[in-house]
């Protein structure tokens, strides 16, 4: 039996009893619902649905309109999970009054529990103005896909003590800005320790090591789907690709030589109306 979904309460209180936040992405019906039965507390239907689902080689060309059509799909098959929106790029850069009308979007339409947001000092404007608006929103600093042109790729943050000082800046910023939980991609656990330490919100990771209140990872990584490149940070808990490809080659075999389909997979005439019908036909 699923558990009921947590709230945001119940989300402070397992960071609280020093219990760890589970936390998967999903992108369709069928894998939300194994998150659901799994016991996951929360799942994010990322942006990376861009790279994972749609075979686009980043996050930047995916739009508001794929991101709530998967969310849909999504708050169907997990009702018992914590469903967090991420934001696409160019759904709340322009102004505060466009974050939030697309904010808003993701729970009038999708019913998510929450929206995330790329950024930290330079969003804060963004993070205050959604909250203001009654929605949950989750932070995300350190490695942040969306504006990966400027950080020169998909590329580690904080790694000297220069940097590691302006991702705990965004960190701050984050909080201070209304945020209620905060991510923190490809960070030095070092670093992540230090932010967990001063921050009161949750501190999830992704890549940013274990001294925080919860884990996540992108699902396709997780079950050996996506095949593209594989970030130092993941996991591979089994190898769905290989299973499906050899059930696809399987298929082809046996249909090329006739094993497929045999009579358990045939439907049955009704008895005698075989012979009744060539008759009928000789007439
Ligand atoms: N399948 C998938 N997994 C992810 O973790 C992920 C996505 N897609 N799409 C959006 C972003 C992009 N992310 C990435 C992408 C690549 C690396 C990566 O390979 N980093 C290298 C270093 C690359 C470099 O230094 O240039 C590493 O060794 O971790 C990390 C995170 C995280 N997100
Ligand atoms: C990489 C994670 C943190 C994300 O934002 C996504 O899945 O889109
Ligand atoms: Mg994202």
């Amino acid at each position: 039996m699923a558990k009921k979904k947590p709230s945001i309460f119940d989300l402070y209180q397992m960071k609280e009893k020093g219990e760890q936040i589970t936390w998967l992405t999903s992108y369709d019906y069928p894998t939300a619902s194994f998150c659901d039965e799994a016991g996951m507390d929360m799942i994010l239907v990322g942006d990376s649905l861009g790279m994972c689902v749609y075979g686009y080689n980043g996050t930047v060309p995916v739009t508001m309109d794929q991101c709530i059509v998967h969310c849909e799909a999504v708050r169907r098959g997990a009702p018992h999970c914590f469903v967090v929106g991420d934001m696409p790029f160019l759904s709340y850069q322009a102004s505060d009054e466009q974050a939030v009308l697309n904010a808003g979007r993701f729970l009038k339409e999708a019913d998510v529990d929450a929206i995330k947001l790329e950024g930290g000092v330079r969003i804060t404007s963004r993070i205050r103005a959604i909250t203001d608006a009654g929605i949950n929103v989750i932070g995300h600093i350190g490695l942040t896909p969306q504006s990966s042109g400027q950080l020169g790729g998909h590329k580690a943050q904080g790694r000297t003590a220069e940097t590691a000082k302006l991702v705990l800046e965004d960190a701050l910023a984050v909080q201070e800005a209304g945020a209620k939980m905060l991510l923190v991609e490809a960070v030095p656990p070092e670093v992540t320790k230090y932010i967990h330490q001063k921050l009161d919100i949750p501190v999830l990771s992704i890549g940013a090591g274990p001294h925080c209140d919860g884990q996540l990872l992108i699902v396709s990584d997780l079950i050996g789907q996506f095949q593209a490149f594989t970030p130092k940070f993941v996991k591979k808990y089994c190898n769905v690709a290989e299973v499906i490809t050899n059930a696809m080659k399987e298929y082809c075999d046996e249909v090329r030589n006739h094993k497929f389909p045999n009579d358990d997979y045939c439907y049955k005439m009704v008895k005698g109306e075989e012979e009744k019908f060539l008759k009928m036909m000789e007439d």
